[in-house]
């Protein structure tokens, strides 16, 4: 065993002719609160997809706590423990958290259907989607159907989704994107409260956000890892800044 939860090694992408994954390699440790930066088109979407088996490496291999999982479809590396957390256009918007966190727990366990094994598991899961309604916050709004909440809540209810999946490793992609400026304080310290146990990736542009959460930051230029270190190192790296130079963002 390494000590690390996700391994990326020698990835390489192209889309046609166009590399844009280039032999990158990433190495998240177990327990890390790991944070992905990079400015735009450096191909964070592509890294994703890549970890998540929506598209195949032409080169290069990834191993979920040690294990090589880089054939593996996407629904088989979630079984294996790699989870990225739902988008919002997923949530069924007149089901209530509650109820949308029974679904999901019901389908994980194999139970969402089929009349010859009714209400097996049902008292666990429902314990199960209470425990992640009070972790992430939700349980004062369990009942109101999803379209009807705030923004920020909406995104909680994500992590809340995928949480149930039991991850080792949580994708997060930009969590707080698109939440107005009042809620994602309350967002963050909900990520920041997310249990130890689960490793962290987060990929994302709102640098507030990546350097209150991350305890490393890997940064991506050009499709490979250009620099990566705690952020105090990352904040004060000339070659990091010179990426962002003119960019709206600050590090
Ligand atoms: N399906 C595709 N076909 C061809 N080129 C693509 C495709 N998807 C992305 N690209 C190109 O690959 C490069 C990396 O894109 P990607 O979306 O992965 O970067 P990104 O870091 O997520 O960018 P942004 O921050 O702007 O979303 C870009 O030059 C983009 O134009």
């Amino acid at each position: 065993m390494t000590g690390y939860a996700l391994e990326a090694l020698g990835l390489t992408h192209a889309y046609g002719a166009t590399p844009v994954i280039r032999d990158l390699t990433l190495q998240v440790a177990a327990g890390a609160r790991q944070a992905i930066i990079g400015p735009n088109g450096a191909g964070k979407t592509t890294l994703l997809h890549l970890l998540t088996g929506f598209q195949r490496p032409q080169a290069g291999v990834l191993k979920l706590l040690g294990q090589d999982v880089t054939a593996l479809a996407p629904e088989a590396r979630v079984k294996h423990g790699l989870v990225r957390s739902f988008q919002i256009n997923q949530l069924f918007p007149t089901l209530s958290p509650r109820n949308a966190l029974r679904l999901a727990l019901a389908e994980r366990d194999g139970a969402g259907c089929g009349l010859w094994k009714p209400l097996a598991g049902e008292a666990a899961r429902d314990a199960e989607a209470e425990a992640l309604l009070t972790e992430t916050g939700l349980h004062t709004v369990a009942d109101r159907e999803t379209r009807h909440l705030p923004y920020g809540q909406q995104r909680l209810l994500e992590i809340a989704l995928a949480l149930a999946l039991k991850p080792q490793v949580l994708l997060l992609d930009e969590p707080a994107a698109g939440v107005p400026r009042d809620e994602s304080a309350a967002l963050i310290d909900r990520l920041l409260a997310l249990p130890p146990s689960v490793t962290v990736l987060l990929i994302d542009h709102d640098m507030d956000l990546v350097f209150r959460f991350a305890d490393r930051i890997s940064v991506l230029v050009a499709g490979t890892i250009l620099t990566e270190g705690p952020p105090a190192q990352i904040a004060k790296d000339a070659q990091v800044r010179a990426v962002y130079l003119g960019e709206e963002t600050h590090v």
